[in-house]
């Protein structure tokens, strides 16, 4: 779904709106400042990278506001997300006269033209693909690689994580599986433009699908044969942070941070952190972090046992790596009979906390506080 959003906003504004590119050829009187305007929308076609949401919905509205002048729309419904965040901006933009309107267009593409864009950061670097999977030395490694977007996980990446798992978990020359993260983060968690791309049955849709694959995804980590290590690269959000519930080993780079930021997002705990977090730091401290986002820093999520070790992050990944290789000559057999008198106590609790999360989540995801967050979210009127 986020692909085919920033396919969409990828394209001119002008396509966005349905506008004919003649509609353009107004005025001959405007035609030298007319001509720059339409040389900037053609550049706009032609730019490498993603811009990024905050700057196509400023294109947007001041393309508007530049060829229709102040908004006077009719405000979109909540459930209308894009149309929504995009009549804010338009909105937002006021009785800014169309020539200057033209202008801040002109100016604000020519910012983003291929030479500031080679100055821009790399968005990404081993593969073009958003989950990188690898096996080496009996060690399968699942790669978050969306380093520009900080590893949001797309639709698509939890299938790809899901099929991943299911895939070494019959492999015989897997031993341990790693979750990772390429660039600064490990993952800012599910991506908010999951939500954004409605099918015709609306928002109950997704939500109701939406529930199902969270259901499965995380069923896929509960029933994990096989050891499950994250590494943790950087700072982790969301659906990346509860899932660590689930795993066998978290080791953590000193600079990484735990934020499950649900109530600020009208959203309700998941990945079975609602009984994982207070058995593993006790209901006071899972309180904080589950219902009022508290932020933890890597040394204090492995005081509260979150976290099996923190490392300095200069040595992070030579440390981590040496020692994960190690395990992974450890029998296997033993490691998965091992895993399984630890785990299959809990199995069935987690399956009915991991259903009862899922179904909660699937309301929220209806509520206007949780739709009024991701507006914000992609009007970046609020950062986390
Ligand atoms: C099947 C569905 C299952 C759903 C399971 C339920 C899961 C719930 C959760 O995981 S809740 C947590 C959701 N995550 C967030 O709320 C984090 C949102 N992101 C942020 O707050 C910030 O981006 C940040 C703090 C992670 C990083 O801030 P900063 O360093 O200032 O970078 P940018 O904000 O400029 O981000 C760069 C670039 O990445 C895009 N991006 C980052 N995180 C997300 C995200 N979670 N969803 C979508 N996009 C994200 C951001 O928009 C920027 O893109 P741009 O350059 O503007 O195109």
């Amino acid at each position: 779904m986020a692909a085919r959003l920033v396919r969409r906003w990828c394209l001119s504004p002008l396509q966005v709106v349905g506008f004919p590119v003649v509609q353009l050829h107004t005025s001959r009187t405007m035609r030298a400042s007319q001509k720059d305007f339409e040389n900037a929308m053609n550049q706009v076609k032609l730019l490498k990278k993603d811009p990024g949401n905050e700057v196509k919905l400023k294109l947007y509205a001041l393309y508007k506001q530049a060829t229709e002048g102040p908004c006077n729309m009719p405000k979109p419904g909540m459930l209308d997300f894009i149309n929504k965040a995009k009549w804010d901006a338009w909105n937002a933009i006021g009785s800014l006269p169309k020539e200057t309107a033209r202008k801040n267009y002109v100016d604000l593409v020519s910012s983003l033209s291929p030479s500031s864009e080679s100055s821009g950061r790399v968005d990404k670097e081993p593969g073009s693909e958003s989950v990188v999977i690898t096996s080496e030395d009996g060690i399968t490694k699942i790669m978050l690689n969306r380093p520009a977007q900080k590893n949001a996980i797309t639709i698509q990446m939890y299938q790809e994580i899901l099929s991943a798992l299911e895939a070494t978990s019959k492999d015989d020359n897997s031993v341990i599986t790693v979750l990772t993260g390429n660039g600064d983060y490990y993952s800012s968690g599910n991506d908010l433009t999951n939500f954004t791309n409605l099918p015709p049955g609306g928002i109950e849709e997704v939500a109701k699908t939406g529930s199902i694959l969270l259901r499965d995804f995380v069923d896929c980590f509960i029933d994990f044969p096989k050891p499950l290590i994250a590494v943790v690269n950087g700072p982790a959000v969301g659906i990346a942070v509860t899932l660590l519930g689930l795993f066998d080993a978290v080791y953590a780079s000193d600079r990484a941070t735990f934020h499950t930021p649900f109530t600020q997002l009208g959203q309700t705990a998941e990945g079975c952190s609602s009984y994982t977090f207070p058995k593993i730091m006790g209901p006071a401290k899972a309180i904080e972090m589950l219902i009022f986002g508290k932020k933890l820093t890597a040394h204090e999520a492995c005081a509260q046992g979150l976290v099996t070790e923190v490392f300095p992050d200069s040595t992070f990944q030579k440390e981590v790596w040496a020692r994960l290789k190690a395990y992974a000559k450890l029998p296997p057999n033993a490691m998965r009979i091992s895993k399984e008198l630890i785990r299959h106590n809990e199995k069935e609790k987690l399956h009915a906390v991991n259903a009862e999360e899922s179904t909660a989540l699937q309301g929220r995801w209806l509520s206007e506080e949780c739709m009024n967050a991701i507006i914000n979210f992609l009007s970046r009127k609020s950062k986390l």
